[in-house]
């Protein structure tokens, strides 16, 4: 008698490959503190999507958010653009691309949870790896730090670090779009250039003046009004003495400190905070999620109009990942880092 199997139609199975964090990182990360590791995925259920990763997001918030929101063996946090291959939600057609915080894995099921459709007019002649950079939360931290923590004004003299990078790259363009003079600084002469291109005012290259202070002094001798705060540490304790009366200060990240094994201590700026009147306010680009759609539009149109360079270093290959991220951390990257599947 014929075998006849109720299932004629067999499934291909899809293996997703995931980097896991074998050990929480100590100090600097390394090679060893990631893992390789195969997944058999299961077929999606009613209301689930599979993905399939197409560009993958490195950013300095996974060396300090590991330790916080994560246990050795999980898979490695963090964002990517993805593209439906197979859907039981009607609100995702196959075929179409979405951002996810999926980890550090090239496929995935799961709900749509947290998964946004990639903006429904996206562009063609646009890279959809924007939407993890300057069309996406590089480029919105720029602008909720520039608009709603420092409210930033025409005229102002704004001074920006880790300029060169994701973020940087974007505060120091939409700065100047807003008419203000701008001061940016970064780690090495191809980024400074880089920086120039862009439109910043003066720049520094941190990695080889002499002394910081003079250099940021010689930049803005009328001092600065506002400071975007990417890097902490010693660069902020020189930074502050040259703020104005009621300068404002948009804490949005302190890159210095994340790979520190004990905490840094001062020199402590409060008696120039007091005495000048500063203030400073902490942000995460969450606060601001109920804009992102505008903003997103707002971002699109200036990268349309030309006023807005969006660099972006890219990684090819899923297997190089850990060494993407440790690049990123050690200043590898001008513009956005990114990694092609
Ligand atoms: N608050 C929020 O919601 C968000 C905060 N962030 C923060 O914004 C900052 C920039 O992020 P992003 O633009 O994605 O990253 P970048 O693209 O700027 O990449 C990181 C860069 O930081 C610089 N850097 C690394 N180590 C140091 C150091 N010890 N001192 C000074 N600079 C250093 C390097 O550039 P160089 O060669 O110039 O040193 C490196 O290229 C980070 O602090 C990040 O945590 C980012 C997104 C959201
Ligand atoms: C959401 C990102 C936060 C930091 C600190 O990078």
């Amino acid at each position: 008698m014929e075998n006849v199997s109720c299932c004629s139609k067999k499934r291909k199975m899809v293996q997703a490959k995931t980097w896991t964090l074998t050990k929480h990182f100590d100090g600097f990360p390394k090679k060893s503190d990631f893992e390789l590791k195969l997944e058999q995925l299961p077929e999606p259920k009613d209301g689930e999507v599979m993905l399939e990763a197409v560009f993958l997001s490195v950013d300095p918030y996974m060396r300090p958010f590991s330790r916080v929101r994560m246990n050795e063996g999980e898979v490695m946090i963090g964002a990517q653009v993805a593209k439906v291959i197979e859907s039981k939600n009607a609100a995702f057609a196959v075929g179409s691309h979405v951002m996810g915080y999926c980890g550090w894995r090239t496929h995935t099921v799961c709900d749509a949870t947290g998964l946004t459709p990639v903006m429904a007019d996206w562009p063609e002649d646009v890279s959809l790896s924007l939407a993890l950079g300057a069309i996406g939360a590089s480029g919105l931290t720029a602008l909720y730090g520039l608009e709603e923590v420092l409210g930033l004004q025409a005229g102002e003299t704004l001074l920006v670090n880790a300029a060169s990078g994701a973020v940087g790259s974007v505060v120091g363009q939409i700065a100047k779009i807003k008419g203000c003079r701008v001061v940016g600084s970064a780690g090495s002469d191809a980024k400074v250039a880089f920086l120039k291109e862009l439109g910043f005012d003066r720049t520094i290259n941190y990695k080889t003046v002499g002394s910081l202070d003079q250099a940021l002094r010689e930049a803005a001798p009328e001092g600065y009004d506002c400071y975007f705060e990417n890097v902490g540490g010693p660069f902020s304790s020189v930074a502050l003495p040259l703020m104005n009366d009621f300068g404002r200060i948009a804490v949005c990240g302190g890159i210095s400190l994340y790979n520190d094994t004990t905490p840094q201590t001062g020199p402590y700026q409060h008696l120039t905070i007091i005495y000048k009147q500063l203030k400073m306010e902490g942000f995460l680009l969450t606060r601001f999620e109920h804009k992102h759609p505008e903003s997103l539009k707002r971002l699109m149109a200036w990268m349309k109009e030309g006023k807005l360079q969006c660099r972006e270093h890219i990684t090819e290959g899923f297997e190089n990942m850990p060494a993407a991220f440790m690049g990123m951390l050690q200043g590898e990257n001008t513009g956005k880092a990114i990694i092609k599947v």
